[in-house]
């Protein structure tokens, strides 16, 4: 657990006498991609905030490459891109960046290209001023990926630009982790967090409620599988009788499917033969694990 680059043990946190985070337990390892979900004020800022030592822990413990939040070690090694970034308007994103490595020491690379690497480059030598929601966005992932943190802290990339935008910056984020850095991305976007991360973490009013894969999620979530069965010719009500399943239109007919009976569908489908032309298989969605899990539809 220690060699993770962010490591969040038994962390709880009052706010005033309201326990806003419950001793939450997360890690993030070096070139692993992990969201962060849970409905408005589960938490999801706060743990942000201490991550960064902006608010103290009440109890437990964070370590970022070993280091306490706030340390001068943790600072040099974490970096953020809060939901809207802004910079001082006047400056060039050439210059916005020139000053970042300037100031924090030991930030080195080729700005000219990592401007291009983000499709900055036409607007390099533009004022911050003019730049779209999403340009400032990519100018500030542009800023991370200069500083090479052990850590990065997304806070909504994504929200409120176009879905091209939004893939750029998945793209970037990718590569963010694929450089060595652990990546937490707070977020309300399941689609998109559903395909651009590696484990998903939500939590339900301070508490963690889940950690995991998306595949183990749905196994221990054991949400039903949805079969759609095309008939042929004329038998899809012979197949809705069998099945048990409900006719959903003239040829089609679905049935939901626990984890453990899909196989089993699957062969008695087979065996129905020229019954049935096709079998289109939906499994869960982050959606509907989202909901079982942070609206508290768990057991
Ligand atoms: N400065 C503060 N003082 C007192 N309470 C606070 C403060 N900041 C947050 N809280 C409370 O802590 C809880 C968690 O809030 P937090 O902002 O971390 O949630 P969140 O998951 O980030 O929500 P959202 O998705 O709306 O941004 C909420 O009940 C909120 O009201």
């Amino acid at each position: 657990m220690m060699d993770s680059a962010l490591c969040i043990r038994n962390v709880s946190k009052f706010r005033g006498k309201a326990k806003v985070l419950s001793d939450v337990n997360l890690t993030v390892k070096a070139g692993e991609r992990v969201a962060l979900l849970g409905h408005n004020g589960a938490g999801k800022s706060t743990l942000i905030k201490l991550i960064l030592g902006l608010t103290g822990i009440s109890s437990g413990k964070i370590l970022i490459d070993g280091a306490k939040p706030g340390s001068a070690s943790a600072r040099q090694s974490t970096a953020f891109l809060p939901e809207a970034v802004s910079f001082h308007p006047a400056l060039t994103g050439r210059e916005q960046l020139k000053l970042f490595a300037r100031l924090s020491g030991g930030a080195k690379g080729d700005v000219p290209a990592l401007l291009d690497r983000v499709g900055l480059s036409d607007a390099l030598d533009r004022r911050i001023g003019t730049y779209s929601k999403g340009m400032r966005q990519r100018l500030g992932l542009a800023q991370v990926l200069l500083g090479n943190p052990k850590v990065a802290l997304l806070d909504e990339p994504t929200s409120g630009l176009d879905p091209i935008s939004r893939q750029d910056l998945y793209a970037i984020i990718d590569e963010l982790a694929a450089q060595g850095t652990a990546v937490l991305i707070a977020s309300h976007a399941l689609t998109e967090v559903e395909a651009r991360t590696d484990r998903i973490a939500i939590l339900r009013k301070g508490e963690k409620v889940a950690d995991d894969t998306l595949a183990a999620l749905s196994a221990s979530a054991g949400l039903p599988t949805k079969l759609r069965i095309r008939a042929n010719a004329d038998h899809a009500d012979e197949i809705a009788r069998t099945t048990g399943g409900t006719r959903i239109n003239g040829a089609s007919v679905e049935l939901l499917c626990a984890p453990d009976q899909k196989m089993h569908e699957l062969r008695r489908i087979a065996a129905m033969g020229d019954t049935v032309s096709d079998v289109e298989m939906t499994p869960p969605r982050l959606e509907d694990l989202y909901r079982y899990f942070a609206k508290g539809d768990v057991s």
